[in-house]
């Protein structure tokens, strides 16, 4: 019989008490999880409309949106947290004074396709609370992404599943609804470092920098073009589930700044997006930069910042950064080299 999360916790938990305290946040957000999923399940006309109000990142709340918040905010509170982020509300929320830990959490991820039956998604990270961060709470989500002693994220899709990792592997677990409990699925991922499939939203081309254009075009090219192989695209508009897909067969996610008013950054939030991906991403053994710097180096200036994101096969990562890097090269390469650019490989 498949081990259990409870299980696995505890062993990855070992006697350490910080780590024991992550790990028994992470079983309230697998309670949370699943009570959320059952909600999103049953339904209601309601839970796709926008609700009026807008959040602090400036996207329309939609009803789920605003469940979702309320569901984690709960397990928040039973857990042993010291603050909580939410990208659904403005600031962060005290809790218990003394706790040594803090979450960011994005509770639905994909509002977009809620009214659709397509896979959505919670997003969480997990950080310390020092002296330093009671003495000035705003430092809190201050910290690098590398600082994350837990992160992860929940697929409401048609299994519900939680991918996790607290640094050392990066682990699936599927809820097993007989059993009343998340029990392991896939342990110790390891991803490709080589892409087949790319993911981006291009109807934002003509918004894109030149590198990313570049990048996306030769990818389009295919067997024709420098890189001297088809590919294949997904965009499932649902970061979560682009991921995991990502995770099991490689690939390549880009959100990339673009020229459209507001996105000189893209879209992804960096604390409670960007920075739990890349941790899970990485510790499958891809990468995941903003195109210069990497993800988990960045150090936020507030809860709410967004961040480009390239994550994925840590070969086609790479590859991304030399685009945006060497904008010589690019110049160089119509002319030059015609369609066989400096980049193939
Ligand atoms: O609608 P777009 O611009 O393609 O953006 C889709 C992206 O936005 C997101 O939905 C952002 O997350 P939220 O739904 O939490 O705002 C990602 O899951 C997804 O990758
Ligand atoms: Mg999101
Ligand atoms: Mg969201």
């Amino acid at each position: 019989m498949a081990s259990s999360l409870d299980a696995h916790l505890e062993s990855e938990c070992g006697e350490d008490p910080l780590k024991r305290q992550v790990g028994d946040t992470i079983r309230h957000l697998a309670g949370a999880a699943i009570k959320l999923a059952d909600k999103i399940a049953a339904g209601g006309d309601g839970m796709g409309q926008a609700q009026g109000a807008t959040n602090a990142g400036g996207d329309v709340q939609k009803e789920l949106d605003v469940i979702a918040d309320k569901v984690f905010m709960e397990a928040a509170e039973a857990s042993p947290l010291a603050f909580f982020g939410s990208e659904e509300q403005d600031d962060a929320v005290a809790l218990k004074p003394d706790a040594n830990l803090a979450m960011a959490i994005d509770p639905l991820d994909g509002s977009s396709n809620i009214e659709t039956n397509v896979s959505i998604g919670t997003i969480f990270s997990i950080l310390p609370v020092e002296d330093e961060h009671r003495a000035d709470p705003s430092r809190v989500f201050r910290q690098k992404g590398s600082r994350q002693l837990g992160a992860g994220f929940f697929i409401y899709g048609p299994q519900l599943l939680l991918v996790m990792s607290m640094g050392n592997g990066t682990h699936t677990f599927i809820h097993a609804p007989g059993r009343g409990e998340f029990i392991a699925l896939k342990m110790s991922m390891t991803m490709g470092e080589k892409a087949g499939e790319f993911a981006i939203n291009a109807s934002n081309y003509r918004h894109w920098d030149q590198p990313i254009r570049s990048y996306i075009d030769d990818l389009l090219a295919g067997s024709e073009g420098p890189r001297e192989r088809d590919f294949n695209m997904r965009w499932v508009g649902s970061m979560v589930a682009d991921c995991y897909r990502i995770l099991l067969r490689g690939g390549v996610f880009l959100y990339p700044g673009d020229g459209r008013k507001g996105y000189a950054k893209g879209r992804l939030r960096l604390v409670y997006e960007a920075n739990p991906i890349a941790l899970c991403v990485e510790n499958a053994g891809g990468g995941a930069t903003d195109g210069t710097t990497r993800i988990l180096d960045i150090e936020p200036e507030g809860l709410h910042d967004r961040t480009p994101l390239v994550f994925g096969s840590a070969r086609e990562v790479e590859r991304v950064a030399r685009y945006i890097a060497d904008p010589s090269a690019l110049a160089e390469r119509s002319p030059l080299f015609g369609k066989r650019s400096l980049f193939r490989t």
